[in-house]
């Protein structure tokens, strides 16, 4: 998935899948997005890849996540959704218009784009699709011919202890994340795809989240989360190819071929009680976390990137990175190895009946294979983590298998392109 630098949004693909490159910015006065762009809004990465885009991309700052529920029986029509998904994400990662743009179509049609994005550069937005359990099998029905290529990696999760699931916020047929470090571009994204399937898919449940909670490269810095803490110091990164290969990219050998080069998307909607947490003392919220709040660095000692020492005491002999925070429960040792592509981000969704901040972390994490890197870690931190037990709730939940990329240089779109999950349906 390579970067560049592309221009600003103007119309290619038409509203019937067809490349069409006519520029729909004619009339003026409507083109202006933002007053300047930074050079981080200005990057634009490629559809193509062996994998899909917006995994190890380096996280952008915003997202907008939508899951969708198939309201169609035909193969056909998921088919040509999945066509017309493919085509439309390629033309809306280089930062332009859809079809004939906002204003360069016919006076008496809708226009193929809904314009809130126009003249604004293509902000590195990736888009990454997904497929739940659901599209596979739902009350034991196979919807569309592709029960027996459900990957066994991808299951409903398992309750875990404390989960105040709202099913208005679990599951879905159909997953879409955008990321971008222009929130508008983003949200853009996701709009003009749910469009694209109108009539054959519906919004399940979306979430907008506006600041990233980790790094998936060297060379960013940490962020943090709505604790205050930096979230992100140790993550699976792009440039540690050997465990991202181990424990990010699924495999033709794990089970079903048309997954090699996919992997896992474990989404979790995590509310932080605020108002608790606000009330914690310093030292209380450090233990909590394992962490110091300022540099980050492990409660062991040394600076942020410093190893954490779970065996060395404090001067009253306990460890000084207590065994029940967040930490000590959540590092792959104590998972068997097991590591995580975390790729979440801040939330908020305003104040609740109550006036409370309705805020939390939204949970992305990538994995190879769920049930031996995520699971067992949710389940330890579910029941033993202090962060977890005083202060978070688990309000949405869901899981979906995402496929590999498109290869360099393959057409996309009409009825010979490829289309992202061409290989379930093969
Ligand atoms: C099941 C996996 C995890 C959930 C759920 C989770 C929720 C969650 N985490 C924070 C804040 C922090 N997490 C940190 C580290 C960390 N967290 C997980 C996994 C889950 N977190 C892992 C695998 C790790 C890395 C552990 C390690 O290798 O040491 C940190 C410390 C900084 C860092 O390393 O990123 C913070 C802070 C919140 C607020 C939260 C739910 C609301
Ligand atoms: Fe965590």
């Amino acid at each position: 998935m390579a970067e560049g630098r592309g221009p600003s949004r103007r119309a290619l693909l038409g509203g019937a899948g067809v490349v069409v490159g006519a520029a729909a910015l004619a009339g003026g006065g409507f083109a202006a997005g933002r007053a300047t762009a930074s050079p981080v809004q200005l990057r634009q990465y490629d559809f193509h890849g062996e994998h899909q885009s917006g995994i190890v991309t380096p996280a952008q700052d915003r997202m907008h996540f939508a899951a969708f529920d198939v309201t169609t029986g035909s193969r056909d029509e998921l088919i040509a959704l999945l066509r017309s998904w493919t085509q439309g994400a390629a033309v809306l990662m280089t930062g332009t218009e859809l079809g004939d743009g906002a204003a360069g179509g016919s006076p008496l049609a809708p226009p193929d784009d809904t314009g809130d994005a126009t003249g604004l550069p293509a902000s590195g937005l990736t888009i990454t699709f997904g497929f739940g359990p659901s599209l596979f099998s739902k009350d034991g029905e196979d919807r569309f011919g592709i029960a027996d290529r459900q990957p066994s990696q991808l299951a409903d999760l398992p309750h875990f202890a404390g989960d105040t699931l709202e099913d208005r916020l679990t599951g879905g047929d159909l997953c879409i994340q955008a990321c971008a470090d222009d929130p508008q571009v983003a949200m853009h994204a996701i709009r003009n795809l749910s469009r694209l399937a109108f009539g054959v898919a519906s919004v399940r449940w979306a979430q907008l989240g506006f600041g990233r909670t980790s790094s998936t490269t060297r060379d960013q810095t940490t962020p943090r989360n709505l604790m205050g803490f930096k979230d992100g110091t140790r993550n699976l990164r792009a440039e540690d190819t050997d465990n991202v290969a181990r424990w990010l990219w699924a495999d033709a050998a794990d089970g079903q071929e048309w997954m090699a080069g996919g992997t896992y998307l474990v989404a979790r909607k995590l509310r932080i009680l605020a108002e608790v947490w606000d009330r914690a003392s310093l030292s209380e919220q450090e233990a909590t976390v394992g962490r110091a709040k300022g540099s980050g660095a492990p409660l062991s000692g040394g600076n942020e990137f410093t190893d954490p020492d779970y065996g060395r005491p404090g001067a009253d002999g306990t460890p000084l990175i207590p065994t029940d925070s967040h930490i000590a429960l959540a590092h792959p040792e104590a998972n068997g190895g097991a590591m995580m592509l975390r790729r979440g981000y801040n939330y908020t969704d305003g104040a609740d009946d109550l006036g409370r901040l309705d805020a939390g972390l939204f949970f992305l994490a990538y994995v190879r294979d769920p049930e031996t890197q995520y699971i067992p870690m949710q389940n330890a931190i579910s029941s033993k983590d202090a962060m977890t037990v005083e202060y978070v709730r688990a309000v949405g939940s869901a899981m979906f298998a995402v496929p590999p990329g498109i290869a360099a240089g393959a057409t996309l779109g009409g009825d010979d392109g490829a289309y992202v999950g061409q290989g379930l349906f093969g």
